[in-house]
């Protein structure tokens, strides 16, 4: 089985040095030379992982007509990437491939998932199988103990997917919720940047452990509404991938909230960054969203009146403990 991993940042980096541990052939493509060189000539890839030293198996090209000879193509670029790179993949494939999604979020205009996106954009397309759960790259690299899971709406590939990318740091689970996979994935980030907010604005582990509670429920509650099962919302892309994005020091949706409360404001933020966070357009999609059909989402609607009405990141958490009181479910 041929393998290629579109996206030489942190996520494909990491993944495609799992497939060269599990002695399948893969090659790393990028867009940016200076990545790509990186990892073919010197085997690291300096800006993501300083010090770390790569497998030596790990090829890396610019060259994305090596598509051609794929059976499995994972993506792991940014959302905002994901339906142009699947248009430019597709017009060079002859055969059907699947397609693995890392990305988490929503497409920026259309609003859709990412495996929608993909079957959207893709003609030359078996199935879609997202990879996803709690699993910071910065660990997958140094191979440290992960889970992830496998969903899709085709079980054999699914169990093909399983296995190509199970070891014995990584293993990955099986799911089919798709709905509920990639809303919890998505959700969790714009939770986490409230998390560093909280964080940076002084407050302590009650207030993460309030944040994070009252943050699934907001994730059940618009998940089950757009299709989800609630019961997904408890396994990896649920509470899983929330915990470690809202507590990781690794989180750059974490940094990024956590840069906002230190200078309660998101001005700092949007002048300087230049990292992926995801969780920021999430908040705007998922407010909008709720809005208009009506779910109750208060820790989304402040995390995005923080992030683009300019609203004091003190006020908004003094806005969220003063509302109505009410029963806990
Ligand atoms: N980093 C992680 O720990 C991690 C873990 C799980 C999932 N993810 C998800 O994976 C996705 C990718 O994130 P990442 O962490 O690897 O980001 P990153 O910032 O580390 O790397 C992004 C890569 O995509 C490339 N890229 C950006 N725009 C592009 C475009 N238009 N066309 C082609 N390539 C483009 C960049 O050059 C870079 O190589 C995100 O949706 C993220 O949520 C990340
Ligand atoms: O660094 P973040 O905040 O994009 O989180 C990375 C992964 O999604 C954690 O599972």
């Amino acid at each position: 089985m041929k393998c290629v991993v579109i996206g030489s940042g942190s996520w494909g980096t990491a993944l495609a040095q799992v497939l060269c541990d599990n002695k399948v052939h893969v090659t790393l493509w990028g867009k940016n030379k200076n990545e790509v060189e990186d990892v073919e000539l010197h085997h690291q890839n300096s800006r993501f992982f300083p010090g770390v030293v790569l497998h030596p198996n790990l090829h890396a090209t610019t060259d994305l007509t090596i598509v051609k000879d794929a059976d499995v193509i994972v993506l792991s670029v940014p959302t905002i990437a994901v339906e142009e790179m699947c248009r430019k993949i597709d017009t060079l494939l002859e055969k059907s491939v699947i397609i693995v999604n890392t990305a988490k979020g929503f497409h920026p205009e259309t609003n859709e998932r990412m495996s929608e996106v993909i079957r959207h954009a893709m003609t030359h397309l078996s199935s879609v199988v997202s990879l996803i759960g709690p699993s910071h790259a910065e660990e997958v690299v140094l191979r440290m103990l992960t889970t992830i899971c496998a969903v899709s709406q085709n079980k054999e590939d699914a169990i093909c997917i399983q296995k190509l990318f199970s070891n014995d740091y990584l293993r990955v689970y099986r799911g089919h919720d798709e709905i509920g996979s990639e809303i919890g994935v998505a959700l969790k980030n714009a939770i986490a940047v409230a998390s560093g907010v909280l964080s940076g604005v002084g407050y302590g582990d009650n207030t993460k452990a309030a944040l994070i509670t009252r943050g699934l429920t907001e994730m059940i509650r618009y998940g089950v509404a757009m299709g989800g099962k609630q019961e997904t919302f408890m396994g990896l892309t649920g509470i899983g991938d929330l915990i470690v994005t809202c507590t990781s020091k690794h989180s750059r949706n974490f940094q990024a909230g956590y840069e906002i409360g230190i200078h309660n404001s998101a001005d700092y933020f949007w002048k300087n960054n230049k990292k992926t966070v995801e969780g920021v357009r999430t908040a705007k999609v998922v407010h909008e969203v709720a809005q208009k059909r009506g779910i109750e989402m208060p820790i989304i609607n402040e995390i995005y009146k923080v992030l683009y009405e300019g609203k004091k990141p003190k006020d908004s958490a003094q806005e969220l403990m003063l509302r109505d009181l009410k029963e806990e479910m």
